[in-house]
């Protein structure tokens, strides 16, 4: 079934969608730490979202928000330890967490040094319980969980062909990730579905064919498991540029 019209927001560029997404940010943190005095959100890692996070903490935007009732969590992390270049943590902390001096503990990142990369998932999981106040099978629900999408139709770190896309108990998982050699951690879908609000950011023509199938095409969430994310009750926007938007 076709993504709505009104799921995506197209941006001339990754510059335009990295304002747009800055500006939607602010709103959601304002609009949540207004009705509940918080706001928590996931980040997403890779390369996309660097311009977004510099940009939310330049001076623009840096005093439109309470950074101090925002608690930072990563939508999935791979398995490095925190000053490693593949960190997911290092890069939203190079650009955005550290220029803000949050204090410790808004910060909840993944202990991927943790060698035994399960153990880290079942680590973070406990994070997830104590700071939602979780005591039996109940869902963390973030206000906001931001996603990119791989050329590959990956999201978080689900990739293709993963058993994750079905998973309905754990809150996050630590698969093998073949065509890296290494494992991740990850959120599974029932945690990010239960989200209020999914931003996904999306930018670069070579995803053109991959965004078409995973917005229009047939629902192969195995194949595409960026198809798997569907809010149980909350919004998802997918922000895009028009190289990536190119054939929709
Ligand atoms: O750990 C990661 O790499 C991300 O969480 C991953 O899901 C990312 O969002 C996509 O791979 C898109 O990455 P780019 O933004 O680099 O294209």
């Amino acid at each position: 079934m076709p993504v709505p019209a009104s799921e995506i927001k197209t941006f001339a560029d990754p510059a335009a969608l990295a304002k747009g997404a800055a500006h939607e940010f602010v709103l959601q943190a304002r609009e949540a730490i207004e009705a509940r005095g918080s706001f928590s959100v996931a980040l997403s890692g890779g390369s996309t979202p660097k311009a977004l996070y510099a940009l939310l903490a330049s001076d623009v935007y840096r005093d439109q928000v309470n950074w101090e009732r925002i608690h930072f969590f990563w939508g999935d992390e791979r398995h490095v330890p925190p000053d490693d270049p593949d960190s997911n943590y290092r890069m939203a902390n190079e650009r955005l967490l550290s220029p803000l001096s949050l204090p410790d503990s808004n910060i909840h990142r993944v202990y991927a040094e943790e060698p035994d990369a399960a153990q880290a998932a079942s680590e973070y999981e406990a994070q997830l319980r104590q700071f939602f106040k979780l005591t039996g099978p109940e869902l963390p629900r973030f206000d906001l969980i931001m996603l990119g999408m791989g050329p590959d139709g990956h999201t978080a770190s689900l990739f293709p062909g993963t058993p994750l896309v079905h998973e309905r108990e754990r809150l996050v998982a630590a698969p093998w990730v073949a065509k890296f050699n290494t494992f991740r951690i990850t959120f599974t879908p029932p945690v990010i579905n239960n989200a209020r609000h999914i931003l996904f950011f999306v930018t670069g023509e070579e995803k053109a064919q991959t965004l078409k199938s995973v917005l229009e095409g047939e629902f192969q969430p195995e194949q595409f498991p960026s198809q798997i994310v569907r809010p149980t009750d909350g919004t998802l926007l997918w922000m895009v540029d028009e190289a990536a938007a190119k054939l929709l």
